[in-house]
This record gives C-alpha cells, structure tokens and sequence, in this order.
C-alpha cells in the first residue's frame, strides 16, 4: 500500500523524530536525496547551470543545502531569494560552496531549476513574487524539480488555489503527501521520488492510501478447484432502457470480463436484443414490468446506467434496492436516489460510483466546487449518506467511513470518453458479486479500469467496449504472470 498523510501529520512524525537526533540531521538528509536526484537528471553536473527558487521556510533550505552539494561538484549555482526571509545557515553554507544569489532571476537559462519556494508550510494562493516565479519556472526550458511538494499545490488536500509549479520530478521527505496523490495537485507533481529520511517508525495510520499492484494481486479473488459459476460469484444487473442499450451491453461487458461467475440481466425488450447479441454469456430476464422476482439469485445488483429516469426506472430501482445483497448505484440510478433518498434506507451495503456532476446533485454542492476539493467533498459524501462512495475523475478517490481514503491513479485522460463509466460500474460490481467488500471492490474496480485504460488506449483514442475488452489483460498483468 502507497500511504499519505497531511501536513500536520507529517510535521507531528518530524518533531518526534527530531528530538531524538542532532539539530539539522533531518534536512541534510533531505539535502542529500534532493541533490542525489538534482544530479541524476543532470546527467553530468559539473559546468551545469542550476536556479534555486528559494522562499522563507525551511523549504528553501532543502533547496539551499541541496544546492550547496551541486556547487561543490562544480556546478553553476544561483539562488533567487524571494522570501522576506531565507534560512541562514543554509544560504551560508551555500554561498560557502560558491553558489551565488542572483539579483535578476536567471530561470531561462538554467539547464535545471530547483522550486525550493513553500513545501507542507504553504496557505492559500502563492504570493508575489512566489506566484511569478512558478510561472517563470513553468515556462522554462530547463527540468524543474519540486522539493517536498510542487509550491502552490496544498499538501494536505491537493488543492490548488492559485498559481503553481508544475514538476518534472517531485522529491519528497520522509513520507507522500496526500496533495500529492489527489487532483488537481497530483497533475502538477511529474514523477515523485521518495527520500527516506527516517520517519517510518513515527508515522500515525494514513490520510490517503493508493493500492499496489501486489495489494490488488492480493486482493483479486481466483477461481479455485471447488470453484463453480454460482459460488464465483452471480451480479444481477438492472441497466439499459429502451432509449439506452448501449449502457447494458457495456455494463454487463465489463462484468463478464472481470471474473464474475454469472452475470443475470433484467430490461426491457430493446436492450434485452442488444445484449443478448453481444454478450450469449449473460442469463436474460425479459421485463414487462418492473419486477425482480424472475431474476434468480444473485450476490450483489448493478443498478442504474442507461436505466431512465421515470417512474418505470423508480419502481425497478425500489425493488433492487429491497433485496438484501450489496448494490451498487450508477448514472440514472444516482439521480433516482437523489430525488428520493428514502431508496437508499437499507440494511445491506451500499456503493455509489458518481462522478462530479452526480454527486453535485446527491449533495447540493456544484460541480466546480467538487473539482476543487475532491476529498472534502467525497468524505462528506460518504459521511452523509452513509454508503460508500466512488467519485470518478482523474484521480479516482473512494470514501467509506473511519477508514483511509483510496486514491487511484491507474487510469489515463483517454478514458474520459463516453460509457466508460458503464463498463467501470461493471467491473466493480463483478467485484462485490464475488465477495469484496463496497470499499476493496470500488478501490480495485477503479485500478483495473484505470490499467485496461492504458492499456486500450496505448497513447491513442480508445472506445468503452475497448476497455472492456482490456480487462482481462489487466488482470493478467497485476498477476504478473499468467498463472495456470
Ligand atoms: N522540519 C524538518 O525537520 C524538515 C523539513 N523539511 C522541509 O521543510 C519544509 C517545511 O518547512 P516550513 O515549515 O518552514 O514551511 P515551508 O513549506 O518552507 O513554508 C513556510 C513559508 O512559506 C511562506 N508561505 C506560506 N504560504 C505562502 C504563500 N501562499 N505564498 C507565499 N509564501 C507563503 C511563509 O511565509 P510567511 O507567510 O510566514 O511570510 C513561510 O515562511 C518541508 O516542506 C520540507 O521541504 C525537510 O527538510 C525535512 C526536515
Ligand atoms: N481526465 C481523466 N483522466 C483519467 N480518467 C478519467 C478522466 N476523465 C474521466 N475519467 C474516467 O473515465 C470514466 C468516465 O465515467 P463517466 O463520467 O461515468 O462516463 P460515462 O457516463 O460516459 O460512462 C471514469 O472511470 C473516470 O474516472
Ligand atoms: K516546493
């Protein structure tokens, strides 16, 4: 498990870890990592040309006391100070090196620009000249690096108010920060290397956590010996109308590919055709009226895509949601619930998978406002409706309550195209049909869909059956190797 934390747990680990070392220890560990990684993009440091932004805290000082170390192997150092104040020993020891404080900023023409300007001390907009100086940064030719967390970027929420570095790489101290993981933050930090400064053992539990490839290998239920499609696991899908097939057959696509043991189909005449012409796997349940009871058994209920928003749809949705196995709620089905909340009054567990415009409507906050702080808003969800919630975008993040929020990064910007979501909604619920709990199946639905993304879309457009399609090489590939 990748974990993160806030600043404040951070600068907490750091003060314990502090008192039992000699003063500075901390930061020459970090000045170490931080020009070890300076040098390697470098390639070769002597006779190069390297700007540090340097602000007031002790972020500067990473940067100053990195860029001693660079000086020291002939680099050309030069420091921009835009502080109303800069860490003294650090500058010292940098202008000891024979680094030199540039009066006019020389950022274009460095080969590598080190943004030293805040890290977890930031609040709010970055400030002038901060705010010039990480578009300077921003717009040059030369490889920027970002100590502890690109500045401007809210290490805690990931947030982003203003102005704000955008980072090949992010070296970062000690432990990730969960703005580091999150969106909009986590589009700014380019590749983020972690420097060991010993704070491990002094760690509390995490703010944020992104599962591994070996976590979702872990994770991922196998078909064994005793296996057979019953006990794999049965979904039951209420999906598609007669106005949206296209939902049902990419629903029903991405549960059949992500293991489920039998999937079980309930809809009208229309997407009845259309997914039996794509999908003879699945087991059909024609509807003339909105009913359950000639389903069959099943482990959980995928309810919602393409599913219509009328009365129809209100009366099949309320039947779903009376069984007593876990459902997940998508598209359509979330406006439901969010016109009649009363259908989410249930014992057995509940997930929601929206994305920001969904779950505007779920709790009245807009759509912007969502973008902005997708962690605030996706906790409050989950606190306030009780269910566990899956808010799709850039970063997928997963909410259920008194556990860490799962941040999942797998996926690539080809996927915002349309009914992706539906095969998503598919692969999460084949998930809950075989036994993983709301929160295990959202967080490893979101990773293989992210993966079957890239791997559908291999730099170019993908379409959603694609991904679908994808699934199964993604799986193959979390299992490393394709086991017999
Ligand atoms: N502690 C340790 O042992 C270790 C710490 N480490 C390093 O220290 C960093 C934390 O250092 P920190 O606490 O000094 O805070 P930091 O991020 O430099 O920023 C504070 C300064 O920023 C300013 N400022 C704030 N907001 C602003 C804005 N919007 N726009 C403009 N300015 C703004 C604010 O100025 P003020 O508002 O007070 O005028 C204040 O002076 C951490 O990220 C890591 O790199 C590592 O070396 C590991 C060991
Ligand atoms: N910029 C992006 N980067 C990565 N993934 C994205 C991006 N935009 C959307 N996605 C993913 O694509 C899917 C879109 O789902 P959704 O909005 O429900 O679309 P639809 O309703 O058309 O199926 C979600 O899994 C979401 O996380
Ligand atoms: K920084």
């Amino acid at each position: 498990m990748k974990t993160a934390y806030t600043a404040d747990q951070i600068r907490h680990a750091e003060r314990t870890l502090m008192a039992r070392l000699p003063e500075g220890t901390l930061m020459q560990r970090a000045a170490h990592g931080l020009a070890a990684a300076c040098a390697d993009l470098l390639g070769r440091v002597y006779g190069r040309r390297v700007v540090l932004l340097v602000g007031s805290g002790d972020n500067g000082g990473d940067a100053l006391y990195a860029g001693e170390r660079l000086a020291r192997r002939g680099a050309r150092v030069e420091a921009v100070l835009a502080g109303s104040k800069t860490h003294e020993a650090g500058l010292r020891a940098f202008l000891d090196a024979g680094g030199r404080v540039a009066e006019q900023a020389a950022v274009g023409e460095a080969d590598l620009i080190v943004d030293g300007l805040v890290g977890i001390g930031v609040s709010g907009a970055l400030r002038e000249p901060y705010a010039r100086l990480a578009e300077e940064a921003n717009t040059a030719h030369g490889t920027v690096v970002a100590v502890d967390v690109p500045s401007g970027v809210d290490a805690s929420t990931g947030q982003v108010a203003g102005a704000a570095v955008r980072a090949r790489v992010t070296v970062t101290m000690g432990a990730y920060k969960t703005g580091l993981l999150v969106d909009p933050g986590a589009a700014h930090t380019g590749t983020v290397e972690l420097v060991d400064i010993g704070l491990g053992p002094f760690l509390p539990d995490p703010d944020v956590a992104a599962l591994t490839r070996a976590d979702v290998e872990d994770l991922l239920p196998r078909p064994g010996n005793e296996s057979d499609k019953y006990r794999r696991g049965v979904l039951g899908v209420a999906a598609g109308s007669d106005l949206y097939t296209g939902a049902a057959v990419l629903a029903v696509g991405g549960a059949l590919r992500a293991g489920a043991g039998l999937v079980r189909y309930a809809g009208t005449h229309e997407p009845v055709q259309q997914v039996r012409a794509h999908w003879p796997e699945a087991v059909i349940t024609p509807l003339d009226r909105p009913s359950i009871e000639h389903v069959g058994r099943v482990q959980a209920w995928l309810l919602g895509p393409g599913l219509g928003t009328g009365d129809w749809a209100h009366e099949l949705a309320a039947r779903v949601l009376a069984s007593d196995v876990p459902v997940l709620i998508d598209a359509d089905g979330l406006t439901l619930v969010a016109r009649d909340r009363s259908l989410l009054r249930r014992r057995a567990p509940v997930l929601i998978t929206p994305h920001a415009g969904e779950l505007s409507r779920l709790i009245g906050v807009s759509r912007d406002d969502i973008e902005a702080a997708r962690l605030e808003h996706v906790r409050r969800a989950a606190a306030e409706l009780g269910v566990t919630v899956l808010l799709k975008g850039s970063t997928t993040v997963v909410a259920e309550e008194a556990r860490p929020v799962r941040v999942n990064g797998t996926g690539t910007s080809w996927l915002a195209t349309g009914g992706t979501g539906d095969v998503l909604s598919g692969v999460a619920g084949a998930l809950l049909a075989q036994g993983l709990g709301c929160y295990d199946a959202a967080s490893v639905g979101a990773y293989l869909h992210g993966l079957a993304g890239r791997l559908a879309a291999r730099g170019a457009p993908l379409t959603s059956a694609g991904v679908a399609t994808a699934v199964p090489e993604a799986i193959r590939s979390v299992h490393g190797e394709p086991r017999p």
